[in-house]
């Protein structure tokens, strides 16, 4: 089980302070979709220049024109790119396509995929590298969680990994490990915490427990 730091509310020099404090417990450094809207994919190219060892994912929750973008991702440095799961079928594959060229890997985020089950079987056959759920934030605020959704696909996925991300705090963290995703997504988590890199470490050795 791999633990990924989720960078949503912070500029760039915010985010090189953040990952600083806490690189040691990650594995992945996500560059969130607000940041990325804010900054640009100057972002993704900044941190991966500050910390190359990290692995860096660039979440566009890539729509349309999948290929140009998960190019130029890959050429700002992301090491991995997400993609929706509602996305077109083209869409997707073609996400997988300019991947495998470009020797990165692709997160298939199923924000808002209303049939899971039947969703996470196709996408599990394009030959993507991981497939997330995801609650956002705006149904964190009503109190939802992918607790549920986790299990479905650890059920019917049989070739991706897994992944879940949205609002997991240390209180809710034991439930997700004893799921057993591959890849835990943890923002407000670790980042809206006094002191984060106390949180990261709390986190991380529960994860290693866990495992
Ligand atoms: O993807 C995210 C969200 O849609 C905003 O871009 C977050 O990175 C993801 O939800 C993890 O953050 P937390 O919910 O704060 O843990």
């Amino acid at each position: 089980m791999q633990l990924q730091l989720a960078l949503d509310l912070v500029n760039i020099p915010e985010a090189k302070e953040l990952v600083k404090e806490v690189e040691e417990y990650v594995d992945i450094v996500e560059i969130g979709t607000p940041v990325i809207i804010n900054e640009g994919l100057r972002a993704v190219k900044e941190i991966k220049e500050a910390f190359p060892h990290l692995t860096v994912l660039a979440d566009l929750k890539i729509m349309d024109a999948a290929a140009y973008e998960v190019m130029k991702a890959s050429e700002a440095g992301a090491d991995i790119i997400t993609i929706l799961g509602v996305a077109e079928d083209m869409s997707i594959k073609g996400a997988v396509e300019e991947a495998r060229k470009q020797g990165k890997k692709i997160l298939v985020d199923m924000i808002g995929v209303k049939n899971l089950e039947e969703r996470a079987k196709e996408v599990d056959e394009f030959g993507v590298d991981y497939i997330c759920v995801h609650t956002g934030y705006d149904l964190q605020a009503v109190g939802k969680d992918s607790l549920e959704e986790l299990h479905t696909i650890k059920r019917v996925v049989k070739n991706a990994k897994t992944a879940i991300a949205g609002g997991i705090k240390l209180d809710t963290l034991p439930e997700v490990i004893k799921a057993k995703p591959d890849l835990i997504v943890v923002g407000g988590g670790i980042t809206g915490q006094k002191d984060k890199r106390a949180a990261a470490a709390e986190m991380k050795k529960m994860i290693q427990q866990g495992e």
